[in-house]
């Protein structure tokens, strides 16, 4: 290990910031740098020789003498004010030293007889002596004290941090090409300062006995005092004292500030820098190679000195010869670990910074520090998560009270809700009760367990769901038929999807003429011609397009500023004046109904009833969609088989049908329960959060994870052999895998009860009954039996496998095969209740 990376190692824990093995300021900086050393508002790097590289100060105009290399685009002076700065002059008395071992310290006297200059030092006596039995130690001694100082504000540089640090990375690495790595950026708000100072490490196999060092005195040419080591050991020691010139209080000894890393994935930021224009560039472009194993092992030469037994007049610092290692290396610093984490949790976030002051909060006395997961696990139960308005994230470590500008990440997600009992959450006040999270791919029936929780347990605002949940099911039967037509005679839809939704004037099925509601006298008997099903099919196009007549309503609002935002698509709210629907075909549009079209529609798919029947019972359809592979009764809001009763002018969806019925989830609710004791366990509040699952849903679970008891995630097991509707390249199966092993790995939800629900066990046992082979889809599942049992036991295996392996301490896993459309699944929303209120009573004292 580098010398460096040694000292800063021991050092680190001592909770003063970072300590640095080269204090001193390079001195190709400018003079009006140099003279004060490290300032309150530089921005620079850590070099793997332990300095920090200067590059430019925040809080001085661009044409200052200390920017002369210059500064980032859009520059912008972070002007402080009087009192913004806390002073310490005498913050190290004189002779002080900060150690990480046990440390004999004594000051030595002035000798006339050893040759040593008659001078008194501000410590007193001519120098130090220091020794200790500690197998390994770093030192530093300060001889004359030290200042500190450090900004009150930090608020002020936290937001300028994540507002900028986008530009200040491309500065360093594309316009000065200085190659740092992402994280490496460190905003200073703080530093200790000194006049002179000695530092030293080592690190042995054994302990062989005391280890002495002397730091000693002598005057200059200027008058001023100059330090040195000297020692008697034989084993290598690694000292340096300083400063060469004595005179400023330049020397920055410990540093305080913030670490800023930019979104990135670890693996893209291996490989060399390339050279692309600025604008173009992209975080991964932007960085050299990087790598977190802390304190990784670097070839170890540079500043060591050999002292040999050789009496007092050993070696001096000026003999050592500093080498500079031509690769960068990556220099440990706990911050760089914690915002890797803290990027990878927070999925929305765009920048992490965290200060020093986070992670030294969270020290525990410890002789080393502890490692980078450690430090964030311990910050994760200490404070709370923030992101600013730029897409920024950080440890809210300030009274939440004065700072204005943030709020935790939870609520953030929160304000989307279109739900009146969407309550903000806070960390460290949430409200009492369980909070359950449902998670799980689109389409694997999350909102469908939320209904049935809704059923049992707020039947009121079930039961007066039911009618606002018919458009839905209207929209789930005008799906089916467009799937059907599409499927049996494409060529007379795919024109119209083609040129956009045309209307029905503009149809390409002009030979046909339909009008608008009135009854359509469709081909009658089973057709037995493909033009026959054509003509039956053609039929049927006017109720596609009363679908899109809905699309003429306000699909989009404009916000203030002037931006079209669409409407969400929201669960069904029975107070709502119009209902938002959303289609789950391949366009995905959003759309609104009145209640004159919701009602105009239902006329329509009642006219045509019997021509919607007629196409769908066709044994030549069934025989197509067959070898099309298409299994219409599997698929989401199925309503076919039921059309008479479902088209009916007085048709109210059954609690079957509200079930039945598919709506994708495009913003995250939160639904509220007051569940009854009974008898098993007390009464409890419950808010259960139902959020989105397809992959561009996905980046807004995280914010759900802070606080929540329990989650429930659900893998269809029947999609197999299917792909995700939103990306045909993935098997859905595997897709549940991958989020599986990431919700176990996660160490925000390291506490947190799993419950697995292996969902769709009947559409699984409905497939392998029909012929479809696990094997074909499945690889690994090779010349099994295609029995459910075999099937599901296998595919349920693999989830707890990777539970096992996957979840960073040992926790209990409740699983369930589940069908939860089924009615039989009500009895297992109540063992669920049961089983997460009883895991709460022990656990907490929430309830
Ligand atoms: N047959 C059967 N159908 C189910 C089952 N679970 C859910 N479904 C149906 O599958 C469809 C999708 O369920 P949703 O609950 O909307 O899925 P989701 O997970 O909320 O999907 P997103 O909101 O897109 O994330 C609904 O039509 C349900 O009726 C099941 O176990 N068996
Ligand atoms: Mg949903």
């Amino acid at each position: 290990m580098a010398d460096s990376q040694l000292y800063s190692r021991l050092l680190l824990s001592k909770g003063a910031g970072y300590p640095l093995w080269l204090p001193e300021p390079y001195d190709d900086l400018p003079p009006a740098y140099t003279d004060g050393g490290v300032s309150i508002g530089d921005v620079g790097v850590i070099t793997s020789d332990g300095a920090f590289d200067f590059v430019f100060n925040i809080c001085v105009p661009s044409d200052h003498p200390v920017n002369s290399v210059g500064v980032p685009e859009d520059f912008e002076v972070a002007a402080l004010s009087h009192g913004d700065i806390r002073r310490a002059p005498r913050h190290y008395p004189p002779g002080s030293d900060v150690s990480s071992a046990k440390l004999k310290k004594r000051s030595l006297a002035f000798s006339a007889s050893s040759g040593d200059n008659p001078i008194i030092p501000a410590g007193g006596g001519a120098g130090f002596s220091i020794s200790t039995s500690s197998r390994e130690a770093a030192v530093l001694l300060l001889p004359d004290g030290g200042a500190s100082m450090d900004l009150r504000r930090k608020q002020l540089f936290r937001d300028y941090a994540l507002k900028h640090a986008d530009r200040w990375y491309r500065f360093l690495n594309k316009d000065l090409g200085r190659m740092v790595e992402n994280g490496s950026v460190y905003l200073i708000t703080g530093v200790d300062k000194a006049a002179s100072w000695g530092v030293a490490c080592f690190s042995q196999d054994t302990s062989e006995g005391e280890v002495s060092l002397e730091l000693k005195a002598s005057m200059v040419a200027t008058g001023n005092v100059k330090y040195s080591w000297t020692s008697t050991e034989v084993s290598p020691i690694a000292a340096r004292a300083g400063p060469d010139e004595p005179g400023n209080l330049n020397q920055a000894v410990f540093l305080r500030g913030y670490k800023v890393m930019l979104r990135e994935r670890f693996a893209g930021l291996r490989g060399a820098v390339k050279v692309s224009p600025v604008e173009d560039a992209k975080p991964r472009d932007l960085f050299p190679r990087k790598s977190y194993v802390p304190y990784s092992d670097v070839k170890s030469s540079s500043s060591r000195l050999e002292f040999t037994a050789t009496g007092s007049s050993g070696p001096t610092e000026g003999d050592a010869v500093v080498e500079y290692f031509p690769e960068p290396i990556h220099v440990y610093h706990p911050a760089d670990m914690i915002n890797e984490l803290i990027l990878q949790d927070v999925q929305t976030a765009s920048v992490a910074v965290t200060h020093d002051s986070d992670w030294i909060s969270v020290l525990q006395d410890e002789s080393i520090i502890p490692e980078g997961h450690e430090l964030y696990r311990r910050l994760l139960e200490k404070y709370p998560l923030s992101t600013s308005e730029e897409g920024g994230v950080f440890f809210n470590s300030f009274d939440t009270s004065r700072e204005i500008s943030e709020s935790p990440v939870s609520e953030i997600a929160l304000k989307q809700v279109p739900e009146k009992n969407a309550a903000p959450l806070h960390a460290h006040n949430r409200e009492p009760g369980v909070r359950l999270l449902l998670l799980g791919q689109s389409e694997s029936g999350k909102s469908t367990l939320l209904r049935q929780f809704q059923r049992m347990y707020d039947h009121e605002n079930f039961e007066k769901q039911r009618i606002s949940r018919r458009p839905i099911i209207q929209s789930n039967i005008i799906n089916s038929i467009r799937t059907i037509i599409s499927a049996v005679a494409p060529k007379i839809i795919s024109p119209r999807i083609d040129s956009g939704r045309s209307s029905p004037a503009e149809a390409s099925v002009d030979s046909i003429s339909v009008p608008g509601s009135i009854a359509i006298s469709a081909p009658e008997g089973p057709g037995n011609s493909s033009s026959d099903i054509e003509a039956l099919a053609a039929t049927l196009l006017p109720l596609l397009d009363a679908e899109d007549g809905y699309e003429r309503g306000p699909s989009v609002v404009q916000n203030l500023a002037g931006q079209l935002i669409p409407l969400p698509a929201v669960e069904m709210n029975a107070e709502q004046t119009y209902e938002v629907v959303r289609r789950s075909d391949a366009s995905r549009v959003p759309f609104i109904g009145s209640k004159e079209l919701e009602t105009e529609t239902q006329l329509r798919l009642q006219s045509m009833c019997g021509a919607v029947v007629r196409l769908w019972k066709n044994p030549d359809v069934q025989a197509i969609l067959k070898t099309k592979k298409i299994h219409l009764e599997d698929n989401p809001g199925f309503f076919l088989d039921d059309l008479s009763r479902v088209t009916a002018a007085d048709y109210v969806p059954s609690a079957d049908d509200v079930i039945m019925s598919r709506v994708e989830t495009t913003e995250p609710s939160q639904h509220t329960f007051e569940m009854q004791p009974n008898g098993h366990t007390p009464s409890s509040t419950w808010s259960i959060i139902d959020v989105g699952g397809s992959k561009t849903q996905r980046h807004k679970w995280l914010t759900f994870f802070e606080n929540v008891n329990a989650i429930i995630f659900l893998a269809p097991l029947s999609g197999f052999d299917q792909c995700l509707a939103e990306d045909s390249t993935i098997n859905r199966i595997e897709d549940s895998w991958t989020i599986w092993k990431e919700i176990c790995s996660s160490i925000l939800l390291a506490q947190v009860d799993l419950i697995l629900f292996l969902n769709k066990y009947d559409v699984l046992e409905r497939k392998l009954k029909a012929g479809i082979q696990l094997s074909k889809h499945i690889a690994g599942y090779q010349d099994r039996s295609n029995d459910v049992k075999t099937a599901s036991a296998y595919l349920k295996n693999k989830f707890t496998a990777i539970h096992e392996s996957h979840s960073s301490k040992r926790r209990s896993l409740h699983s369930f095969f589940t069908s939860v459309t089924d009615a039989s699944s009500v009895s297992l929303v109540s063992t669920v209740r049961d089983m997460v209120v009883r895991q709460n009573l022990v656990t907490s004292d929430l309830l």
